[in-house]
């Protein structure tokens, strides 16, 4: 039995989180993670790409080599094919809630949005890696472009899509609120702009109304 086929009882829920470089949004998954097991939820922690040893190998291939960009779009539905095969799945058939630093509205956001890969190609993709698994609930943490530069270049030595112009993610922020106001309310957008307890807040809330 696969994770969509199951009762709504027993099965887990699969909670991603997604925003440009720099948003915050890893700052905030042990905060979520707390939130969850006080609520009597084991949770599973995972990130894309990656996720499984041949997913954080491909991994480490997206974020450092220049490729075509639907050399691109392909290795992050592979690095999706095994994640989903191995871990996401049979954790939400456990019961278990899955918390995903990132999934598909990232393919969708950088290689749509950002790059300009026509989307029905990865519409295709989706259908193809996970045609009947979606998150649950999906948070974005949305900031303008100079906060989330400010914040990366603070902190570490930058990937390759870290290293991008303004524009790219310009039109990454944007592909993400758009698919946010068309979501019917699978993806919050959470102000990330906020103190790091503003932002806490904000999460306490949309799981609160979540749960
Ligand atoms: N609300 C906040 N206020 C101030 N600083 C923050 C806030 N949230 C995160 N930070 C800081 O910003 C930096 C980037 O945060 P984080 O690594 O969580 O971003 P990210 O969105 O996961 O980025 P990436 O996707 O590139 O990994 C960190 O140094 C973190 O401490
Ligand atoms: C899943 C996925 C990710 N990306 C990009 C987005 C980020 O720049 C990196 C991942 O690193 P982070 O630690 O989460 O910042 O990869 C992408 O372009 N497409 C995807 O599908």
């Amino acid at each position: 039995m696969n994770a969509v086929n199951q009762t709504d009882a027993k099965r887990g829920r699969f909670i991603t989180f997604e925003g440009i470089d720099g948003a915050g949004k890893s700052t905030h998954i042990g905060y979520v993670t707390a939130l969850l097991e006080a609520a009597g939820k084991t949770v599973v922690s995972t990130r894309e790409p990656g996720g499984t040893p041949l997913g954080e190998k491909l991994r480490d291939l997206v974020l450092h080599e220049k490729m075509h960009l639907e050399t691109e779009a392909l290795i992050m539905f592979a690095s999706r094919r095994e994640h989903v095969a191995q871990v996401v799945e049979p954790a939400i058939v456990r019961g278990d809630w899955v918390l995903s630093d990132r999934f598909t509205d990232a393919s969708f956001a950088y290689q749509g949005g950002g790059r300009g890969l026509d989307r029905a190609k990865l519409e295709a993709l989706e259908q193809w890696v996970h045609p009947h698994l979606q998150p649950d609930l999906t948070l974005l943490f949305d900031v303008p472009l100079d906060v989330a530069r400010a914040r990366l270049s603070a902190t570490r030595t930058l990937d390759k899509f870290e290293m991008e112009q303004g524009e790219f993610f310009a039109r990454v922020r944007g592909e993400y609120l758009r698919r946010a106001q068309a979501s019917d309310g699978r993806i919050v957008v959470i102000d990330s702009t906020q103190t790091i307890d503003g932002v806490r807040a904000a999460l306490k809330a949309a799981l609160e109304a979540f749960l």
